[in-house]
């Protein structure tokens, strides 16, 4: 479902992609430089075998771990940048004759990297591309001084604007996804269905329980359900996935209870079941099957690891006296409190004296 959280893991996933890119374009020309220097007989500079490594590493440490590392592209660009500079030196004073074609075409190539890979991190471009910039002014000795500042400037300041840009339109289409998310949002209170579950909402809990039956007395128990862990999820799969294991989590309950129970997304990862003319024993049954039939799912969730490696589930039982929603919400809330207390992929039923409370309401 597209909302703000799935348009920001977009950007995030674009980020990554541009990291990914901007590493393999490095490793490429050091591989390039590697070659060229066995051609020539001579031997590979130390920063350019530094920097394939630096690259290797970093894009083994990024899919070895769900870890983003995007956000460390400015520090990537400068050590990178850095090394490149610290390359055009070796290589510059090895050559006996002073080759300002090797230097501006060293420059050439830094920025063609920076224009491919960095077009949206203004400042990881210039982090990636000044170092040698400067190197190449220095060794060239000022002598085109001109020249080499208007090739720096030039996309320099293309890149700027293209930036400024970019950013204004990233703002807008953020800005318009959470509006008609909020809209959707409005809808979806107005409906009785949530829209990405297709259980029912709270709204449609309230007009279920206004049609009970009412011929004859008869008792419901509220189950109430809450993932275990599920911020920790979202941060590291991501809030796309977050919404699949919601989804499968409660086609899972769904199918596990009767179709005569209500079955409800009563708030982001909680929901409620409310099991229809049922006993005590029955009550606890369903809420154990529930929570193996969330187990039985098998969604990978690593960083649950205390309880399971998959996504689990924690359940509060309540018993629903007097038709009192609210009083068998409260008890259930308490109960599934306790659950989490004692360590989360289990199930408690709230106190016997609820129990006793309905006796006694029974006798009088
Ligand atoms: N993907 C997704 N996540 C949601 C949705 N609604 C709520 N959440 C997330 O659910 C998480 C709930 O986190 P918490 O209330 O801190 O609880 P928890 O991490 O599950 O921890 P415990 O309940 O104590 O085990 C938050 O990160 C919410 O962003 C939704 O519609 N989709």
């Amino acid at each position: 479902m597209i909302n703000i959280y799935s348009y920001d893991e977009l950007r995030k996933s674009k980020h990554r992609l541009s990291l990914l890119l901007f590493l393999l374009l490095n490793i490429a020309l050091s591989i390039f430089y590697v070659l060229n220097a066995l051609n020539n007989s001579a031997s590979a500079t130390l920063p350019s075998l530094i920097v394939a490594l630096f690259c290797g590493s970093a894009i083994i440490a990024c899919n070895f771990q769900l870890k983003s590392y995007a956000h460390e592209m400015n520090f990537f660009a400068l050590c990178i940048g850095m090394l490149w500079a610290w390359h055009i030196d070796i290589r510059f004073h090895s050559t006996a004759v002073n080759d300002s074609d090797f230097l501006l075409y060293s420059l050439m190539v830094i920025f063609f990297i920076s224009a491919i890979s960095l077009t949206d991190n203004f400042i990881a471009f210039c982090l990636h591309s000044l170092p040698s910039a400067l190197t190449v002014i220095v060794l060239d000795d000022f002598a085109h001084i001109l020249t080499l500042l208007f090739t720096i400037a030039l996309p320099l300041v293309s890149f700027s604007l293209h930036n400024l840009m970019q950013k204004r339109s990233e703002a807008f289409t953020s800005e318009l996804v959470r509006r008609l998310s909020e809209e959707r949002e409005k809808f979806s209170d107005l409906s009785m269905i949530d829209p990405l579950t297709g259980l029912y909402n709270r709204r449609g809990l309230h007009n279920r329980l206004n049609n009970l039956p009412g011929d004859r007395p008869v008792r419901h128990y509220i189950l109430l359900l809450d993932i275990d862990h599920f911020k920790a999820y979202n941060d590291n799969y991501g809030h796309t996935m977050g919404d699949s294991a919601l989804v499968a989590v409660a086609a899972a309950i769904r199918d596990t209870v009767r179709s005569r129970d209500i079955v409800v997304r009563y708030g982001g990862e909680e929901f409620l079941v409310m099991l229809i003319d049922v006993d005590e024993s029955i009550a606890i049954a369903c809420a154990e099957a529930v929570r193996q039939a969330v187990l039985d799912l098998k969604i990978p969730h690593k960083f649950n690891d205390k309880v399971s490696t998959n996504v689990t589930l924690s359940a509060g039982i309540a018993v629903m006296a007097d038709n009192d929603i609210e009083a068998s919400l409260r008890a259930a809330d308490t109960a599934l409190y306790l659950a989490k207390n004692r360590g989360r992929n289990s199930i408690e039923i709230a106190g016997y004296k609820t129990e006793q409370q309905m006796k006694l309401s029974a006798k009088t």
